[in-house]
Parts: C-alpha cells; sequence; structure tokens
C-alpha cells in the first residue's frame, strides 16, 4: 500500500496539528517575536557605528542591545517549551486515533497486514510527527516571515547588494527544490524498512519456540538484520540529501557575504553608500543564515514528516467495520433462532468459493454440532456469525433479521465464542476470563470455574486468579486454555455459544466434564460446535455434515451412521459405530 502525496496528505499532516493550534500559535508568534528581536540588533548596530563615527553618546543604545539579545533569548525559550509541549500533544493525538482506528478494522484487512508493520506505525512513524507538526510548520512561518522582513529591509538599505543576494541565494532554492522530494522518498523508505523488520521480529517472538525448535536463529537474526540495513541504507540516503540541502545554506551565505564585501566595499570606496550601511548589510546578511537554516531544516523535516503520514493514511484507508453503537433492541428469550439461506462465500475474488450454498435452520435451543473433512467450512461459518466476513451472497438471519442489520456490537454482545486455538492474552487468569464481561461476580466467576474444572488449577497457582497466564496464555497447558477459553466465554452469558474445537487438546475424564457443561449449556442457550472428536458431539440434537462448502445430511448421530456414508467413516475411524457414548 502506497498512499501518494497530495493535498489530503497536507491536510492530514495539518489534520494533528489543529487540536494544538493555540500553544503552537502562540509559541509560534514568541518565536516569531525572538526573531525580529534578533532582527532589530543589525539596525541598532548600525545605528551605534553611525555614533561612534558623529561622536554621539552610545549607553542607551548599548543597553537597548543587552535588552534585546535578553528579551529575544527568554522569549524563544518560552516559545520553545510551548512548541515542545504541542509536539508531545500531536503525538499523543496521532496514536489515539491510530489505536482507535487499528480496533475499529475489519478483521481481513488486519489478517492481511502484518501486526509487526503495525505497530511500527504506532510506534515510531507517530514519533516522527512530534517535531514535524509543531517546530517544523511554526519554522517555516516563522522563518519565512523573518527572511522576508531582513530583504526588505536589505532592499531599503541597497538594492544592488540585495539583488546579488538574492541571486547566490536562488541557488540553495533550486537544490532545496531538488532535495525536498528525495528526503521524503528515502524517509517513507526507511520507515517502511523499519515496519518491515518489527514485522520479521514480531513473527519470531510469536512463535519462539518453533524458531528454536528448528534451529532458525541464525537465519531469522540474517534476515531481521537484513531489514535493519535496509532502513540504516535509506536512513543514509535521507541524510545525504538533508546534509546537502542544509549545507547550501552555509555555502550561499558565504558565497553572498564575499561578494557583499567585495562589490559593497567598492560602492563605499565610491561612495554610493556609507560604510555603516555596508556594516548593517553584512550583519543581515550573517543573520539572515538562522532563517534560510531554519527553512531548509523545517522543509526536511516536513518531508520527514510527509512520509509518516502517508504511512498513517495506509492505515486510514483500510477498512474499518460500521460503529456499533449497542442499540440493537434485545429480547429477553433465551437462545436464537439462526437461519442460513444459500450462503456462499470466498476469502478473497481469486480464491476458491468455501461456502457454496449453505443453509440451514437452527432452532433457539439446543445443541447443534458441525462436522466435516478439515476446510470443509466449518469455522468459516462462525466467522460469519460474528461477521468478521460478509457471505458473498444469501442471508444469514439471527432472531428473524439479517446479520448485516444488526448493530455490531449489540450481535456481538450475544455471543460468546472460543476460538479454534483457543487464543488467551496476556495479563492474569482473572483478566482473561472476566475479557468479556468485566463486571462479572465473584461467585459467578467461581461457578464457572468449577463447571470448567479449573478450580483446582487455580488453587495450584501461586496468585489464584491474579497468576499471569503469560503471552498468548503460554504459562498454562493446551487443555487448561481451553478450558479458560469456554469459561471466559460462558461467563459473558450468552445467548449463542460457538465452540470451535474446544476439546482438542483435553484428556478423557475433562472432555467428559466439559461435554456435561456444554450439553447443560444448551438447555439455556444456543450452542454451535465444532468438532473433529465425534466423541464430543454424538449426543448433540442436530448435527450437520459439512463438505467442500455444502452441507451434504444433517440429522442425530444414529441417523447419520445410517444415511451419510462420510459421517459414517467418521464414526469408525473414531470406533463410534453402534456405540451410544456417553
Ligand atoms: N483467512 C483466510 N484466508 C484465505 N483462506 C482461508 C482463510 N481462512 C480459511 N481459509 C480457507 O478456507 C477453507 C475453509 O477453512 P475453515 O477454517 O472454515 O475450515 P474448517 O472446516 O474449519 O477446517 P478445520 O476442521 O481444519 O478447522 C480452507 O480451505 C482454508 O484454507
Amino acid at each position: 500500500m502506497r498512499t501518494p502525496i497530495d493535498r489530503s496528505t497536507w491536510r492530514m499532516l495539518l489534520g494533528y496539528a489543529r487540536p494544538q493550534r493555540r500553544t503552537i500559535l502562540f509559541g509560534g508568534a514568541l518565536l516569531l517575536l525572538s526573531g525580529l528581536a534578533a532582527a532589530a540588533q543589525p539596525l541598532a548596530a548600525k545605528e551605534l557605528v553611525d555614533r561612534l563615527g558623529s561622536g554621539e553618546g552610545i549607553t542607551g543604545l548599548l543597553v537597548l542591545l543587552v535588552g534585546l539579545a535578553l528579551a529575544g533569548a527568554a522569549i524563544a525559550m518560552a516559545g520553545d517549551y510551548l512548541l515542545e509541549r504541542a509536539a508531545e500533544s500531536v503525538v499523543l493525538i496521532a496514536r489515539k486515533r491510530l489505536a482507535g482506528r487499528l480496533l475499529s478494522l475489519r478483521v481481513p484487512e488486519v489478517q492481511r497486514a502484518e501486526p509487526g508493520d503495525l505497530l511500527s506505525r504506532f510506534t515510531s512513524d507517530t514519533t516522527l510527527l512530534r517535531e514535524v507538526c509543531t517546530h517544523a510548520l511554526v519554522a517555516m512561518v516563522t522563518g519565512s516571515a523573518t527572511t522576508v522582513v531582513m530583504v526588505v529591509m536589505m532592499g531599503v538599505m541597497d538594492l544592488v547588494l540585495l539583488g546579488i543576494t538574492l541571486a547566490v541565494l536562488a541557488v540553495v532554492g533550486v537544490l532545496a527544490l531538488a532535495g525536498m522530494p528525495m528526503i521524503e522518498k528515502a524517509s517513507h523508505a526507511a520507515q517502511s524498512a523499519v515496519g518491515e523488520t518489527g514485522a520479521r521480529l514480531e513473527r519470531v517472538l510469536g512463535a519462539f519456540r518453533t524458531v528454536k525448535a528448528a534451529g532458525a536463529e541464525a537465519r531469522e537474526v540474517a534476515a531481521i538484520e537484513r531489514g535493519a540495513e535496509n532502513s540504516w541504507r535509506a536512513g543514509v540516503r535521507s541524510a545525504r540529501w538533508e546534509s546537502l540541502v542544509h549545507g547550501s545554506n552555509s555555502l550561499a551565505v558565504q558565497a553572498s557575504f564575499l561578494a557583499v564585501l567585495g562589490i559593497g566595499g567598492a560602492r563605499v570606496a565610491t561612495g554610493a553608500i556609507p560604510l555603516s550601511t555596508l556594516v548593517a548589510f553584512l550583519l543581515f546578511l550573517f543573520y539572515l543564515h538562522e532563517p534560510i537554516g531554519q527553512l531548509l531544516h523545517a522543509g526536511s523535516r516536513l518531508q520527514i514528516g510527509l512520509a509518516a503520514v502517508r504511512r498513517l493514511g495506509d492505515v486510514d484507508q483500510m477498512q474499518a467495520e460500521p460503529v456499533g453503537t449497542g442499540g440493537t433492541e434485545i429480547p429477553g428469550q433465551q437462545g436464537v433462532r439462526l437461519l442460513f439461506s444459500d450462503v456462499r462465500f470466498r476469502y478473497g475474488p481469486d480464491l476458491p468459493q468455501v461456502l457454496r450454498g449453505v443453509s440451514i435452520d437452527v432452532p433457539a435451543l439446543g445443541m447443534t454440532a458441525f462436522v466435516g473433512p478439515s476446510g470443509a467450512g466449518k469455522s468459516t461459518l462462525f466467522a460469519l456469525i460474528e461477521r468478521f466476513h460478509e457471505p458473498d451472497s444469501g442471508r444469514i438471519q439471527l432472531d428473524g433479521r439479517d446479520l448485516a442489520d444488526w448493530d455490531l456490537t449489540s450481535l456481538r454482545g450475544q455471543i460468546g465464542y472460543v476460538e479454534q486455538d483457543a487464543p488467551l492474552l496476556s495479563g492474569s487468569l482473572r483478566d482473561n476470563l472476566v475479557y468479556g464481561r468485566p463486571d462479572a461476580a465473584d461467585e459467578e466467576i467461581r461457578d464457572v470455574l468449577a463447571q470448567t474444572r479449573l478450580d483446582s488449577l487455580v488453587e495450584r497457582l501461586p496468585d489464584g486468579l491474579d497468576t499471569s497466564v503469560g503471552h498468548r496464555g503460554n504459562f498454562l497447558s493446551g487443555g487448561e486454555r481451553q478450558r479458560v477459553a469456554l469459561a471466559r466465554a460462558l461467563i459473558r452469558r450468552p445467548r449463542l455459544l460457538l465452540l470451535d474445537e474446544i476439546t482438542s487438546q483435553l484428556d478423557a475424564a475433562n472432555e467428559m466434564a466439559i461435554r456435561d457443561v456444554v450439553t447443560t449449556a444448551a438447555r439455556t442457550m444456543t450452542v454451535l460446535v465444532v468438532a473433529h472428536r465425534l466423541s464430543t458431539v454424538t449426543q448433540s440434537d442436530r448435527i450437520v455434515v459439512l463438505d467442500n462448502g455444502i452441507v451434504r445430511a444433517t440429522g442425530t448421530h444414529d441417523e447419520l451412521v445410517v444415511n451419510d456414508p462420510l459421517y459414517a467413516e467418521f464414526a469408525a475411524t473414531q470406533l463410534l459405530t453402534g456405540e451410544r457414548r456417553r
């Protein structure tokens, strides 16, 4: 993804600064004032030289000069502080906006992106806005204003010398115009490389044990180093252009200084201008170095900022979910009726159809199991119910209302979803249990812990419920994670419970206990279960056999063993035929 720089990039950049505009304006005004105080110094110096020549008193003027210098410094300090403060606020605004945006993105968008790269946009690119939205913007204004004022004053003094100065300075302008886009390009490349390196690192840390077990450390380090080197190379490229642009300022000012000294000296000798004018003009030239330097520095910072804004803008271009308000009225009854009508779906335009006309009517109470070969589309059905993806055609209705017409927050508020690999979040066990309902009472938590046979685990843990479960819950066993994920879904008190392979890592005793919990839950809510182990689902009220994206049979275990060869084969391979398991 690459957002071109256009007006909207500039608008975005200014958008980050807008909430801080008062502080920036005030801080900028102070800096301008200090710049003007500096600009007044040559005039006072000219007056000083004139008076020295004519033998007049200079005490007052000296006091004025010192006063100007002190006041200029104090004002500059205050202005600087205000701008630094505004800069921090700009980063804060950008991070808050990005966090909100990231969490509102549609699931497929995030699945397509690299988490490490998104992270680098949050941590690194936002930091680059720090200076740009405040100091650089202000320096653009103050630098331009000071330059204009000085140029006007120099023009008033001597147009010939001004003409020489401007001719030399024009060279800086040309170099700057050529260099600025290169700085932006190199900075964008550097930040992209940082993003890629972050993504690579995230990949490694996310599968640390696999990397170690595969002995891939050296390969991964080399890849990360390559990414870091790419970033370094682009950074050096940017630095080269920056130093060229900034260095041209010194060169131009020094060249014009020499030209003005030579030609100005000749003009003094011919009496065309007095010596004091030449001295003042040279002082102006000396001071002009500062605002022009400011302008160039600000220009290059702005380019770096524009590159960062472009990367932040990429996230804005990713699709977001409709904003949920939780406003849909929820009927008080238990369970939900779920109706799939000829649902077709593929994950992308170039990918094969995963669901090829699925129609299922799930009544409000009871347990419905989905079985079928790997890749048949079982988990995809759950993802569509959660509206992580939208069907390409057909309808899914919940309580008689099309899912698309539900308010997203209300819809998900009805559902307890346990994903296939039962991911936990880093934090304490309690954080994980109440994640879907932070206000759950302790008694309720205890009750669910007992049902899911987690009570003995909690007793064993050093800090009980407050024990950390580690990144993605890796301090717990696979079976414990599955039970915690189920407990989390139950504590949410959903009307529809979606359980995707939640017993795959449980031992027989725990599997049986969980089966009982789910059967009990199915008396008060709609339970949809995906399972490879048929032992988990033989007692379901109905079993849907899904194969290659179509429903090939529906019935009870006993009916399907007789009527559906594929199911009968599953049952046979799992030693369930003719045997009614508990
Ligand atoms: N995010 C995705 N992008 C592209 N294709 C996907 C994505 N998720 C799943 N698929 C593909 O869709 C098909 C159905 O996947 P799904 O996870 O629904 O199958 P499943 O029946 O649940 O399989 P399993 O029993 O192995 O979990 C598979 O071929 C899978 O490769």
